[in-house]
């Protein structure tokens, strides 16, 4: 039984996008759609960081292989001829693969992408149907990408620990053993982008999520005071998303964030999210530097492993999943 539970098979996106369509099929329509919001202008941006006063060692390191997974790997890794994706394909009782995440009901709606879903880290996680078999030089530099952005990840939870003023490692000892999974998302292009959605809004599950976006075609949007915003991809550069583990062990001092992937009515795009968490077993909770009489614990302390099933096992819906870990208040609340 796969880590993360079950998600119904579905059929190849990008196999869908190939054919000459007039209609998209009736499970890949979602009307009423939120709209963009699109003038550029007075969107509020995204903030902007430079690793290298972040990170203070191996930045060319880090570029070199952000260019090798660029032009060597994924790309080639999605256009291979579905018989040979298929050995890649997700079964029914493993999520891990190509296919679709969150699928729970035959009629429910799709998505316009195919993914791949892999467990990276802890190295004895690795899905033996999977990992030996991914064609070089993708392998390689997954394996080196694995590692960098694990390293990444540290870096910015030791400096998130000086930001909140909390104790040295209280974060970082968390993750001694830490869970590494990558999404790699597909999107083909679509005639009728607003009529589809590539990836339902959501927050991330985990504590933070490095996104690449490997051929930077626009399409992620985040929701910011009740407004969907366009992120424009900048070259050289990752998107870090703040995940509901991480709501959770600051005690909701930073908050996870919703997002959501468009389409692009003429081109393909292509992204890698890296997500990181404590190791299944841990129990977490709101961190003891945050929690006082003033500021109460806001979440329940849980398992990994049980959070990670929950939001697996249901629908993709917003940040619904961490709600249901909130304490109640007095009145129920
Ligand atoms: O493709 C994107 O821009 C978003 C991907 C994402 O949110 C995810 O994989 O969790
Ligand atoms: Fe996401």
């Amino acid at each position: 039984m796969s880590k993360f539970g079950t998600s119904l098979l579905v059929p190849s996106v990008c196999e869908l996008a190939k054919q000459p369509i007039t209609e998209i099929p009736e499970q890949y329509l979602h009307p009423n759609q939120d709209p963009t919001v699109i003038s550029h202008t007075t969107l509020p941006q995204a903030p902007i960081i430079d690793l290298n006063k972040l990170l203070y060692e191996d930045v060319t390191e880090l570029e070199k292989l952000d260019h090798a997974c660029k032009e060597w790997g994924f790309f080639q890794f999605f256009s291979l001829p579905i018989e040979e994706k298929k050995q890649f394909w997700q079964t029914p009782e493993d999520m891990e693969g190509f296919g679709q995440l969150f699928v729970k009901f035959e009629d429910q709606k799709l998505e316009w992408a195919d993914l791949f879903f892999i467990h990276t880290l802890p190295l004895h996680t690795r899905n033996p149907r999977l990992f030996p078999s991914i064609p070089q030089p993708l392998r390689d530099n997954l394996e080196n990408y694995s590692l960098e952005m694990k390293k990444l990840f540290i870096t910015i939870i030791r400096s998130m620990e000086i930001a909140l003023k909390i104790e040295p490692n209280e974060l970082v000892e968390l993750f001694e053993d830490l869970s590494q999974i990558m999404r790699w998302n597909y999107y083909p292009p679509c005639s009728q982008p607003e009529n589809v959605i590539g990836l339902n809004p959501h927050s991330d599950s985990g504590v933070l999520t490095t996104l690449l976006q490997v051929n930077e075609v626009e399409g992620l949007q985040f929701k910011k005071d009740g407004k969907w915003i366009p992120i424009k991809p900048l070259p050289n550069a990752f998107v870090i998303n703040v995940g509901d583990i991480l709501e959770i062990l600051t005690n909701g001092i930073y908050q996870s964030i919703e997002h959501r992937a468009t389409i692009n009515s003429k081109k393909e795009r292509i992204s890698i999210a890296t997500s990181h968490r404590p190791q299944m077993s841990r129990v977490i909770g709101p961190t003891p530097s945050l929690v006082t009489i003033e500021k109460p614990a806001l979440f329940k302390r849980i398992v990994v492993g049980d959070y990670n099933k929950t939001f697996f096992s249901r629908r993709l819906q917003g940040k619904s999943c961490l709600d249901d870990m909130r304490v109640q208040n007095e009145n129920g609340k």
